[in-house]
C-alpha cells in the first residue's frame, strides 16, 4: 500500500530532488480535473503557474493517453517532452510513423459501433475517440454505466484485429497488442534526457505501468490512494498537486 506523500516522502525527496531531475506527469485527473467530456479540459491556472516555475529548474514531461496534438494546446507552461497515446507518440528515439497504427484504429472505429448495435447497446452517452495511434471508448455519460461496463469490456476484448484493452475512468483504452506502455516510455525518457532521477505523478490504470517499475531513482505518486496500486506514495486529492509542485520548486531552488 502506498504511503501518504506529505507525511512520508521527505527522505526520498532529499535523495532524489537534485539538478537533472525529470518531473513527469499524467494529464487527465492529475494536472487537469476530470470533466464530463474530454474537450474543453485545461490545466487550471494555479497548477500551470507552478509548472512554469518548476520548468525553470527541471525538465518537465507530460505522459498522457491523449494524442500529442490534442494535449499540447492545453499546456500553458513549457514542457520539454510530450508523450501521447500512452507512449506510442513522442518518445525520443522511437520514431514510429503515426500511420503505422492509424489503419488499425480506423478498423476499430468502424467495427465498434456495429458491435455495440449487435449487442443492443444504443446510447448517445457512449462515444468513440480515435486518437490516431490508439482509441478510447468513452461511456461516462451513458445511462446505467456501471451495468454497461462488463458488456463494453467484452465487446472491446472481442474486437478484430485484437486490441490491448486498458480500462480507465469510464473509458476503455484500445491500444496495439505488444505496443509500448507508459512505464517503458518513462524508462526511455529518462535514458534520452540523461536524467539522474525522476518523479512521476498519475491517477489511473495506465499509470500503474510506471508505478510498477519500482525504480529506486523514480519517486512515484498516485492521485488518491488505492490499495491495488503499486505507487510508492499517494496524494489524498488532486488538489494536493499544488503543494507537491511548490515543494519540488522550493527544493530545486536550493541548487540554483
Ligand atoms: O493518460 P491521461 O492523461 O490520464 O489520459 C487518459 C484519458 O483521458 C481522457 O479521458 C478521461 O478524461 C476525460 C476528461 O476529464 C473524461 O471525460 C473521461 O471520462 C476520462 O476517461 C481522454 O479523453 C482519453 O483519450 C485519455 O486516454
Amino acid at each position: 500500500m502506498s504511503l501518504p506523500f506529505f507525511e512520508c516522502s521527505a527522505a526520498r525527496l532529499d535523495e532524489l530532488v537534485r539538478p537533472g531531475m525529470l518531473c513527469a506527469f499524467d494529464f487527465d485527473g492529475t494536472l487537469a480535473p476530470i470533466a464530463r467530456e474530454p474537450h474543453g479540459v485545461l490545466v487550471p491556472a494555479a497548477v500551470a503557474r507552478r509548472l512554469a516555475h518548476l520548468a525553470d529548474h527541471a525538465a518537465i514531461a507530460i505522459v498522457t493517453g491523449r494524442a500529442v496534438d490534442d494535449v499540447r494546446p492545453r499546456l500553458d507552461f513549457p514542457a520539454s517532452f510530450i508523450v501521447g497515446n500512452h507512449g506510442l507518440e513522442g518518445v525520443p528515439g522511437r520514431d514510429v510513423p503515426a500511420d503505422h497504427f492509424a489503419a488499425r484504429c480506423a478498423q476499430w472505429e468502424r467495427s465498434l459501433p456495429l458491435a455495440l448495435r449487435q449487442h443492443g447497446i444504443v446510447d448517445p452517452g457512449i462515444h468513440v475517440e480515435n486518437k490516431g495511434c490508439s482509441l478510447s471508448l468513452h461511456y461516462r455519460l451513458a445511462r446505467e454505466r456501471e451495468a454497461l461496463e462488463p458488456r463494453l469490456a467484452d465487446i472491446c476484448r472481442s474486437l478484430q484485429p485484437s486490441a490491448h484493452v486498458i480500462e480507465g475512468k469510464f473509458v476503455f483504452n484500445l491500444l496495439p497488442v505488444n505496443g509500448i506502455n507508459k512505464g517503458e516510455a518513462l524508462n526511455r525518457l529518462i535514458e534520452a534526457s540523461g536524467a539522474r532521477s525522476a518523479i512521476y505523478v498519475g491517477d489511473d490504470t495506465t499509470d500503474e505501468d510506471v508505478f510498477r517499475l519500482r525504480r529506486t531513482d523514480v519517486l512515484s505518486v498516485r492521485i488518491e490512494p488505492d490499495e491495488r496500486s503499486a505507487a510508492e506514495f499517494h496524494l489524498h486529492h488532486r488538489l494536493g498537486m499544488i503543494q507537491l509542485l511548490d515543494e519540488l520548486t522550493h527544493r530545486m531552488r536550493r541548487f540554483a
